[in-house]
């Protein structure tokens, strides 16, 4: 059986479920170890439904091909051509080899027999020697035995070729497939990888994607090469005896009424991780993650959490043991009435054999062709079954391919107004995340001239990072517009604004490479442009600390590298400031920029932002009022709407959210 349908329907459950709250029993760090594996689903386990799904299974899967070969013959031609002859012939080669058999002995027998004639007299056993025989016969065995050898020769040439064309397909399929993912995620808006479910997609299609083509290719190539071996054995088994094939064809039946019952529900337990060992997984990542360390040692759980892994393990390896002894025990004893059936037709043809009715040849013959079929019977189904899990694998990737970029590019864009001022309109702006069922932000409407500094402030979640994304254009308001000089910029080209906006993120990168890189990386036209990144660190006032490194600008940063320098929280956020600040763009867009840094660095920031956001349009937003005064303009943000603006005086006097804020932080620094 295969799942079929059921199997997609459990992905489908799965998702959901992780969407749904999880009681606390359930998340196996607490309550009972005992949790459920998922119920198998409930169809009907008679042989003629397990039939009906087994062929729609294998339409579905038969569809994929053509899709699989394509991606083949777009890597490469020749050895894609090389690996379909190759496949043919290795599928020849059995029927081939046993018939060689058949014939050799065939000859030998009879050539005996000549002899033996020759000499009616001989009563005890006489062994021929070669010299004794006819050079006839002798010819003739030496004939077969070197076109035996050719076949050899040719399996060898074959298994090679086989092996070269896998790996050098299977490593241009994975490039072009990952360089294809890569291409697609880049054109992806970002509400695709802030979305769990098609997160979850794009992980997937980057990580197990990129082998199964070959993977499925295999499966694939193996099942034309067993069903050519297989059907070429039947017809040479019915040229010499349609009973002989008749018997060859019905002994594996039990053997595949097994594989296909005990191989489909071990695919299921391969398929379906259970809830169990994803907890046990969540378990081990607790303790063995740099990141979770910290806490982890402080609290002291790492004990606790061991034990509750063991505890879980225990559960999880007496089910394991369970599945994989009934598997074993039931398939072998199905597997034996194939082994019995097949020896007592041995026997049957022994005695034929023996009265005269056939020749030792077809015993030979009868012998290799049972083994093969057999074998091809169970090599039927795994590679079936191989190829319906890589085409679930497949149709991710698809999926993925197929998920279209949500930001509109407009067909012919509005021209960039020249020289861009950086004046900015929020006009009734109003916007919610997909699925959200509170807007995140309420008919927004501000303005910001251009050269303006301007500060957004309220509480956690009131939208002031919501509000930077839409001016990015990494997400369209769902109400209003947002006017770049007076155009609205959904009729721009999102690539041209974006160049036009540098920006500092609360969850700013911090890049795997050197120090100059790092800043280069805001700018790709200077990302070697020496002097202007040494000027970009010392806007953002990590000049001298960069200078102190090892190798100055070209000391590597980060963990990855071994002489790597492993940087404070602050010191890399002072170089995503010099990555902003590389970027000669009018608009300068700051989510807590400063979050991270010392008073002293806080305030010298500023000192220098003074100079650099002249002539640039800046907006940022900040928990720290001690920054926030110094804006030109404040803007407060409460559930997504603005409720108030004005200069840091004018919203004191005003003595409304602002100046409670203002005060509430103002007074714990002074009880301090
Ligand atoms: N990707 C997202 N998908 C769904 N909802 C989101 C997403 N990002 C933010 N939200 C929600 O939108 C609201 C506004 O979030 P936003 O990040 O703009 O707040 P913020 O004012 O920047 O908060 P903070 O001061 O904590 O950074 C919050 O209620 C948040 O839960």
């Amino acid at each position: 059986m295969m799942p079929g349908g059921g199997f997609e329907s459990m992905m489908l459950r799965r998702r959901r479920n992780r969407l749904q709250p999880q009681t606390v029993a359930d998340s196996g760090l607490t309550g009972p170890v005992e949790i459920p594996d998922p119920a198998p689903p409930n169809q009907p386990n008679d042989f003629k439904s397990r039939y009906q799904r087994l062929s729609e299974s294998v339409k579905g899967t038969a569809k994929a091909l053509p899709r699989v070969f394509r991606l083949s013959w777009q890597a490469s031609r020749p050895l894609t051509i090389t690996l379909l002859i190759v496949t043919v012939v290795s599928g020849l080669i059995p029927t081939a080899t046993a018939y060689v058999a058949k014939i050799l002995m065939d000859a030998v027998v009879e050539a005996i027999q000549i002899h033996g004639s020759t000499r009616p007299d001989q009563t005890v056993l006489y062994i021929p020697m070669v010299g004794d025989f006819t050079v006839t016969s002798v010819g003739k065995i030496v004939g077969i035995a070197a076109f035996q050898l050719v076949i050899f020769i040719l399996q060898s040439v074959a298994t090679m070729l086989t092996t070269v064309s896998q790996q050098l397909l299977q490593e241009r399929m994975t490039l072009s497939i990952r360089h294809q993912v890569m291409a697609h995620a880049s054109r992806l808006h970002l509400s695709f990888f802030e979305d769990s479910a098609s997160y979850d997609l794009l992980r997937q299609a980057d990580r197990e994607a990129p082998m199964r083509p070959m993977s499925m290719m295999n499966s694939a190539l193996g099942l034309g090469r067993m069903t050519i071996t297989f059907s070429s054995m039947i017809v040479l088994l019915i040229t010499v005896s349609p009973l002989l094939a008749l018997v060859a064809l019905l002994a594996p039946v039990p053997l595949f009424i097994s594989q296909s019952k005990y191989g489909a529900q071990s695919f299921i337990l391969n398929y379906m991780v259970s809830p169990i060992r994803r907890r046990m997984d969540y378990l081990s990542s607790l303790v063995t993650t740099d990141t979770y360390a910290k806490e982890v040692k402080l609290f002291g759980l790492g004990p606790y959490l061991v034990d509750r892994f063991e505890r879980l393990g225990k559960v999880y390896y007496e089910r394991q043991r369970r599945m994989i002894r009934k598997k074993n025990v039931a398939g072998t004893l199905w597997g034996l009435i194939s082994t019995v059936t097949g020896s007592a037709i041995y026997l049957y043809i022994a005695l034929r054999a023996v009265s005269g009715e056939l020749t030792l040849g077809d015993l030979a013959l009868y012998t290799a062709a049972a083994a093969s079929v057999q074998f091809s019977v169970g090599g039927l189904f795994s590679s079936f079954s191989g190829m319906y899990e890589n085409n679930l694998y497949l149709d991710t990737l698809y999926r993925f391919l197929g998920t279209k970029p949500e930001i509109d590019r407009p067909e012919s864009p509005a021209a960039m107004p020249q020289p861009l001022r950086g004046h900015i309109t929020f006009d009734h702006v109003s916007f919610a995340y997909p699925g959200a069922e509170e807007p995140a932000l309420k008919d927004v409407s501000f303005d910001i001239q251009p050269g303006e500094t301007v500060a957004v402030v309220g509480k956690n979640g009131a939208g002031k990072s919501t509000l930077i994304k839409l001016l990015c254009r990494l997400y369209d308001p769902t109400g209003g517009r947002i006017l770049l000089d007076g155009v609205d910029i959904s009729t721009l080209d999102p690539d041209e604004l974006q160049r036009r906006i540098s920006a500092v993120f609360q969850d700013h990168v911090s890049y795997q490479a050197t120090a100059s890189e790092n800043i280069g990386l805001g700018d790709l036209e200077h990302l070697a442009d020496k002097p202007r990144i040494e000027q970009a660190a010392d806007r953002a006032g990590i000049a001298t600390r960069i200078e102190r490194l090892p190798r100055g600008y070209d000391s590597p940063l980060g963990r990855w590298f071994d002489e790597g320098v492993s940087l404070s929280g602050g010191e890399w956020q002072k170089i995503a400031l010099g990555r902003a600040f590389l970027r000669e763009a009018p608009i300068l867009v700051l989510d807590e920029p400063t979050s991270a840094l010392d008073a002293q660095a806080e305030h010298d920031l500023f000192v220098r932002l003074r100079q650099l956001a002249e002539g640039r349009t800046t907006l940022y937003i900040s928990h720290r009022f001690s920054t926030v005064r110094q804006a030109d303009r404040i803007i407060l943000l409460e559930h997504g709407k603005l409720v108030e603006q004005g200069t840091h005086a004018e919203l004191m006097e005003l003595d409304g959210g602002y100046a409670e804020l203002f005060t509430l932080q103002a007074s714990a620094y002074l009880d301090a």
